[in-house]
């Protein structure tokens, strides 16, 4: 399976196109809503969400509910693009009237200056804006509703949850360790049915409204969890096939992840090996299995069996209503940074991105490894696969 995603942040359609869906696989355009629903919640975000109620039509690929095997072309609307029809319209001159929101003074942290200087876009940085922005993050959350279709039909579970916006830290972030498989289950559980919105939290919405009050921004951690993915997914035999390299790029290609850690992480670093490796243990119902999971479901860039435990760092928002030091494109002097319409915080939907993501790079796997033409055959080898692996 393979994707690509196509859009401006204020033109008027975002698209997705992924090959290698296998045939039979049962969705619907509310499972994909369902998802682009979750990205657009949690407090803190700007007015952008409320002009936008992202919502999916299938182009091509799907009859009936169900997949063809041939490519699927997802498409969102952008609604917002009503406002800026002249600013980005394909097939008119630049005049000095379609050109009013340029930006000149490119701001820190963002793609502004160092994606003018190499694509050449002197007179105007909004033609790297656009396609920068994390607009284009609908459409990931798009691709991964089919690839979490994909991966529910072997029993795989993925889902992203909120470790902290800036100082203030969920029930989560305390459980770095992840001695006790019980109790990661059980916190798991009892975020999965609170509500998404883990800004929902008290102290959370204080840190988000003190930066906004301040003009500034906040960012945070988000944990994935994936549960029942099968033994051996990835391989060590060659740097490029590890399975958690694979996630480590797609996590650190999320607009705004400045970092990535699997189980303990990097608190690992300070501690010794023999409170680290999971100790294997032997069953005869379930066969081998781990009494914990501090590597976060990985060996060797092999999936272990255990749940993968994935955290991802996102630096704080770079667009700042008191802006930061900049210099003018055109005039070369010291000015402040252009203002453009922003988040306070992103974390929440940070989320959901980072949720989307691992649930591609694991469902990629799987049609790797598995018959990728039909769903119901790759099923079926799954099936037979686990029990090998159990028998072992
Ligand atoms: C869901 C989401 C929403 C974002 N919203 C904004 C925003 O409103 N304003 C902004 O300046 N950056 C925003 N960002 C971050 C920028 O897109 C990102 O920092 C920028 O493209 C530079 O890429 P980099 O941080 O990966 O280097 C957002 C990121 C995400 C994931
Ligand atoms: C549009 C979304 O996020 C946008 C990401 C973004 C950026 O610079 O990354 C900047 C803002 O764009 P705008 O200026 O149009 O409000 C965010 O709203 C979205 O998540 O759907």
């Amino acid at each position: 399976m393979r994707y690509t995603t196509a859009g401006e942040s204020h033109g008027p359609e975002e698209i997705a196109i992924i090959e290698g869906v296998p045939s039979g696989l049962h969705i619907t355009q509310e499972d994909v809503n369902e998802q682009l629903s979750r990205r657009q919640h949690g407090y803190g975000r700007g007015e952008r969400q409320k002009i936008e109620t992202d919502t999916v039509t299938f182009l091509t690929g799907v009859r009936h509910q169900l997949t063809l095997g041939s490519p699927i072309t997802l498409n969102v609307h952008n609604d917002d693009h009503n406002s800026w029809s002249k600013i980005m319209a394909p097939n008119d001159v630049a005049t000095s009237e379609n050109t009013l929101r340029k930006v000149l003074r490119p701001r820190p942290g963002h793609a502004d200056l160092v994606g003018g200087m190499k694509y050449r876009h002197q007179s105007d940085l909004r033609n790297v804006l656009e396609r920068s922005s994390a607009r284009e993050t609908t459409m990931r959350v798009a691709v991964g509703a089919v690839a979490k279709k994909i991966l529910a039909e072997i029993g795989v579970d993925v889902h992203g949850f909120v470790v902290n916006i800036g100082p203030a830290k969920s029930d989560l972030s305390t459980l770095t360790q992840y001695k006790n498989l019980q109790e990661l289950r059980e916190v798991t559980e009892n975020f999965k049915t609170r509500a998404l919105d883990a800004t929902a939290d008290a102290a959370m919405r204080d840190v988000i409204d003190k930066a906004k009050r301040d003009a500034n921004t906040v960012g945070g951690q988000v944990q994935v969890i994936a549960t029942g993915m099968p033994v051996g997914l990835g391989s060590y035999v060659s740097a490029d096939e590890k399975l958690d390299g694979k996630i480590a790029r797609a996590i650190v290609g999320i607009n705004a992840f400045k970092g990535v850690q699997f189980g303990g992480g990097f608190d690992n670093s300070e501690k010794y090996g023999d409170e680290i490796m999971d100790e294997i243990f032997w069953d005869a119902t379930k066969g081998f299995y781990r009494g914990t999971d501090n590597l976060g479901g990985f060996e060797g860039g092999m999936t272990t069996g255990e749940a993968i435990l994935v955290r991802g760092v996102v630096k704080p928002i770079p667009t700042l209503y008191r802006p930061m030091k900049s210099v003018d494109i055109d005039t070369h002097k010291e000015h402040r940074a252009s203002i453009e319409r922003s988040d306070t915080t992103a974390v929440t939907a940070a989320a959901v991105i980072a949720e989307a993501m691992v649930a591609i790079e694991l469902a990629k796997s799987v049609l790797d490894k598995f018959d990728s033409d039909n769903i119901d055959r790759m099923k079926e080898q799954v099936a037979q696969y686990r029990e090998e692996i159990r028998a072992f």
